[in-house]
């Protein structure tokens, strides 16, 4: 058992984000949608945050990128490297440092072959070679040359995770989010998806696995956050849920709510 380094590669702390908005009659109403998260993760780690839809999960990956929108006042602390960065210090950083692995096929532009966008994220990261560097990160993730002249739509869902896993990993970044890479995947290419996202970690990166498939998080991860409303609310790792050894109430409702658990959803744990 490993334990959490004192400088990991991202540390965040009691991040908050609030929204403002405008109603009726120019009223600001002010929504809290984070109001305290804490998640860490080094290089070689991978940290699955689990949550249910609306928890927060997407949003903490959008404000570690620097990419809130504009009405969004954010609180807290976000250190890289030992750093603590500003919004913007993280948005320099995107797309180098920090990659995003995002979810769907939209991310890709869907009139231009897929050989043309891998060389495009080679150009963005500053590579040399660019045409070469595309054709051997999609060869890499076993992507041939028939697949540089399609556009994403011809692709299965599979295809286009590697096509995104390989755009993701351009600027050799030493920190990966992953938002929800497996929903709608067939179970095969969900095993080879996260399997993938573990060689990434093995590979010297940090990698955060935004999930809430709990099952898929506990195959892979080092450690698991369990979000909620807005808030981490407890930390464990896959041992303590095959041991359950799990003290937080929601968290025992997660894990008794999986297949082969019990089935017990306790609703107001
Ligand atoms: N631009 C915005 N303005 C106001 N509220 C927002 C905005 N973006 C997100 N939210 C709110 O923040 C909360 C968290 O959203 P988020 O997308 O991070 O959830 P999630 O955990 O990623 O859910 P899912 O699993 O469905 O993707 C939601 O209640 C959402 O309505
Ligand atoms: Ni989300």
């Amino acid at each position: 058992m490993t334990t959490a380094p004192a400088t990991p590669l991202l540390d965040i702390r009691s991040l908050a984000v609030s929204f403002t908005q405008y109603e009726r009659g120019l009223r600001r109403r002010t929504v809290t949608a984070l109001s305290g998260m804490d998640l860490t993760t080094d290089r070689g780690e991978l940290v699955a945050l689990v949550g249910a839809s609306g928890a927060g999960k997407s949003l903490l990956a959008h404000a570690v990128l620097g990419m809130l929108p504009p009405n969004a006042a954010e609180s807290g602390t976000v250190r890289f490297d030992g750093v603590v960065l500003d919004p913007p210090a993280r948005r320099d950083r995107a797309g180098h440092d920090i990659a995003l692995l995002p979810q769907s096929v939209t991310f890709l532009d869907p009139v231009t072959p897929v050989g043309r966008q891998v060389r495009r994220s080679a150009e963005l990261a500053g590579r040399t070679s660019p045409d070469v560097v595309a054709r051997a990160a999609l060869d890499g993730r076993g992507l041939g040359p028939e697949v540089h002249r399609q556009y994403p739509h011809q692709l299965s869902g599979g295809q286009v995770r590697r096509v995104l896993t390989a755009m993701a990993l351009m600027g050799d970044p030493a920190l990966v989010i992953a938002d929800e890479p497996t929903p709608g995947l067939p179970p095969e290419a969900v095993r080879a998806a996260l399997a993938d996202l573990r060689r990434i970690a093995d590979q010297d990166r940090a990698v955060v696995l935004i999930t809430h498939d709990l099952a898929a998080a506990l195959e892979v991860a080092d450690r698991v956050v369990i979000c909620r409303h807005g808030r981490t609310v407890d930390e464990a790792r896959p041992a303590d849920f095959r041991a359950d050894d799990l003290t937080h109430p929601y968290t025992r409702a997660l894990w008794h709510a999986l297949p082969g658990n019990g089935f017990r959803l306790l609703e107001n744990a």
